[in-house]
């Protein structure tokens, strides 16, 4: 048996996902929780016999992976972490280091991407948009069992793990979520007697908490009856299993803009209040400062409408999304909201029936805002098109660059590109990318 060894490293640089960097003669060392200028006690795992290199990685590469045992010199920008579960809980990954430190490595990651891409438009500094904190959170219910008995447990994974660090108390949530961990535990310890781990999704709207579970299966009569009464017991605004509805006592509102939106039960949101907002002022500030007046506009992969709500304040808005209730719940939003401009609606797989040159140069200006996987088929569509003004959100910085360049070698140059944090601690970045048409649309 080969044992793990005990080393001491330089950090020399911050990696994708937070973790300290040292470079060795035998490849690079992965170590969380580490800063750069910083010289750590680790311990690594011994290599692989066959090689004598790192053990490989699930991607495949022969990064090694250590465990921090010490920090014995510590880099100025170290500073304590605010959450007593930092390093055994998964969620966080950054609460060791300084704002400053944290601030440019979020926005390197973008500059990073678009520099691979081979896009050279200077990134605006990170826009703090933690706000009052997550207005949602997921978290996962586990029926452990030992010689002690059973116990039911709420929390979230300890990184790279399936095991479960139960979480009393949260501090990147915002405060509407202070109760979360004790009614997921509440409500896991109803359903987890079915034996299957639960993933309890938790909102904070205007009118209480939003909850969805997952991972039950569907609920039968009597379940139906006993969650029924828990949600009346800790007087929930709505409870669902998979999206399918159990109990609304109040509707779950989100204020978007001047609208009120009841989203469906588990549909997209953004993480953070401030993080919407900031995301929506990035994109209605570029419709306000185009050259021409923007009287029509489309908002794809439009969700339930947060930037539609806000952009009709100025323009007509087409809102192009897969999920028919997200639009459903932007129509009711729409109707029921005085002195905006008219909002229209169309339920499309943007995947496989992007928009085409034909139905985009009907706008003034195209705000897109798809999953991690980007938008690769509309954009080059877009690549083709005419409109003067395209907005490119995003929550993956290798997507983004991937569809900017699409924009970019069809004609558009990239006028400001901003990373926004709503993720604060982790990894994730989202970020608004500004496109105007110089070039004449290239014909492919
Ligand atoms: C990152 S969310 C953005 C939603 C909205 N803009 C917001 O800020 O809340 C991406 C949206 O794309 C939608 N979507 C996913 N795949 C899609 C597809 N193939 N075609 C159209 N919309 C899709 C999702 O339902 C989701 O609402």
């Amino acid at each position: 048996m080969t044992l793990d060894a005990t080393l001491t490293l330089t950090i020399a640089r911050l990696g994708a996902r937070g973790d300290g960097i040292a470079d060795t003669p035998a490849g690079p060392v992965y170590v969380p929780y580490a800063l750069p200028g910083e010289t750590v006690r680790v311990s690594l795992p011994a290599p692989d016999p066959s090689t004598g290199r790192a053990a490989r990685s699930s991607m495949g590469r022969a990064d090694a992976r250590a465990a921090l045992i010490a920090v014995e010199h510590a880099a100025p920008d170290r500073r304590a972490p605010e959450c007593v579960l930092f390093t055994r809980c998964g969620g966080c990954v950054t609460q060791h280091m300084s704002e400053a430190t944290y601030g440019a490595w979020k926005r390197d990651s973008v500059v990073t991407a678009l520099a691979r891409a081979g896009i050279d438009t200077p990134v605006e500094p990170l826009v703090d948009a933690h706000g009052t904190g997550r207005r949602r959170v997921t978290f996962h219910g586990r029926r452990r069992q030992d010689a002690d008995g059973v116990d039911d447990a709420v929390g979230f994974m300890a990184a790279r793990s399936h095991d479960l660090v139960p979480v009393a108390h949260c501090p990147v949530l915002d405060p509407a979520l202070a109760r979360a961990p004790a009614v997921a535990l509440d409500l896991a310890r109803l359903l987890l007697p079915k034996g299957k781990p639960l993933d309890i999704q938790i909102t904070a709207t205007t009118s209480g908490l939003d909850i969805d579970v997952r991972g039950h299966g569907p609920a039968g009569e009597v379940e139906r009856r006993v969650l029924t009464g828990a949600a009346e017991r800790l007087d929930l605004a709505r409870l669902s299993i998979h999206g399918d509805l159990v109990v609304e006592r109040r509707p779950p509102g989100i204020a978007m803009g001047r609208g009120l939106v009841t989203p469906p039960a588990g549909g997209f949101l953004q993480a953070t209040a401030l993080g919407e907002e900031t995301l929506a002022r990035l994109v209605t500030e570029a419709c306000d400062s185009a050259p021409g007046r923007i009287k029509r506009a489309a908002d794809l992969f439009a969700g339930c409408g947060p930037f539609a709500l806000r952009l009709a304040e100025r323009a007509e808005v087409h809102a192009v999304e897969s999920a028919a209730a997200a639009l459903a719940a932007l129509d009711r939003a729409f109707r029921a909201t005085p002195g905006l401009r008219r909002i229209t609606t169309e339920a499309r797989d943007l995947f496989r029936r992007p928009l085409l040159p034909l139905e985009l140069n009907r706008y003034d200006a195209v705000v897109f805002d798809p999953p991690r996987a980007g938008a690769e088929a509309q954009a080059r569509e877009i690549a083709k098109s005419q409109v003067p003004l395209v907005v490119a959100v995003s929550c993956d910085a290798g997507t983004f660059a991937r569809d900017a360049k699409i924009l970019t070698d069809g004609g558009y140059a990239a006028a400001r590109i901003t990373p926004v944090d709503q993720f604060r601690h982790s990894p994730h970045v989202e970020m608004v990318g500004v496109f105007v048409r110089t070039g004449k649309a290239r014909r492919r």
